[in-house]
């Protein structure tokens, strides 16, 4: 993938991402990342190569979805109309239906008291509550998410990390997820694309098992794949 000015953001990536797993891809920054991510969801164009979705309804309206690294609600719809949205664009249903939908996914992200309440008046972490509700309300089979806990502190991370992983357990999505955090890429996926360069240098496997809950991060087995990880980031391994 190349940007205007010769700038090569990505080359020579071949990876596959498992049906129904999660996959992080970590590396420093402008390394490739989120352009890669883009490609996956369509919103760049390869220069070379290509990107192929299995099974080809996979590219379907409303079965890839994407969640930013800022909330981006839409101000003047409350929580619930939000989420209704991605229904409405693609005609699915009729208003009720819509509704019920988004309000059974708010409560399912733990926002069934602030269904009605604007972006203004919900938290940081509301707000990417509502994010991922919107982007899951479809059902998509493919769930993008480009650094989604970012701006948040480090207990509401776990948390969010926490419920993403209950969602998925529901849903089976697969997902891909950029992210900056060693320990957050390591909680949450089943296998982790380190890049460098613009290149993924290796994936590695994750060996913890699931279910995982915060207390893993606790555990011998969790500060050696670490320890594993970080030495792959640094080029060592
Ligand atoms: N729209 C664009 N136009 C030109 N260059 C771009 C564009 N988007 C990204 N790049 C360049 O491509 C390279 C990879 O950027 P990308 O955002 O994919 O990296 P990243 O790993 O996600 O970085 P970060 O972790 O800082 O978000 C960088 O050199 C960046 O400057």
């Amino acid at each position: 993938m190349e940007f205007g000015g010769g700038i090569r953001a990505v080359a020579n990536v071949q990876l596959v991402a498992a049906a129904g797993q999660i996959l992080s891809l970590v590396g420093p920054s402008g390394c490739g990342k989120t352009t890669l991510l883009r490609l996956m969801a369509g919103l760049e164009s390869p220069t070379d190569g290509r990107v192929v979705l299995e099974p080809p309804t996979a590219g379907k309206l409303g079965q890839i979805a994407f969640v930013f690294q800022q909330p981006s609600l839409l101000p003047w719809r409350t929580a619930v109309e939000n989420v209704a949205l991605p229904l409405e664009l693609i005609s699915r249903g009729n208003r009720h239906e819509r509704k019920d939908a988004a309000m059974e996914m708010l409560t399912r992200v733990g926002l069934s008291d602030a269904l009605d309440r604007y972006p203004h008046q919900l938290s940081g972490g509301m707000k990417m509550r509502v994010s991922i509700a919107r982007a899951l309300v479809t059902g998509p089979s493919i769930l993008l998410l480009d650094e989604p806990f970012a701006a948040l502190d480090d207990m509401l991370r776990t948390q969010l990390g926490e419920m993403l992983l209950q969602l998925w357990d529901d849903q089976r999505f697969t997902a891909v997820m950029v992210t900056h955090n060693i320990g957050e890429s390591i909680f949450l996926s089943h296998r982790i694309a380190v890049m460098r360069s613009g290149q993924v240098k290796t994936v590695v496997d994750n060996p913890l098992p699931f279910p995982r809950t915060d207390s893993v991060r606790s555990t011998a087995q969790f500060g050696r794949f670490y320890g594993v990880v970080s030495a792959t980031l640094r080029g060592e391994a």
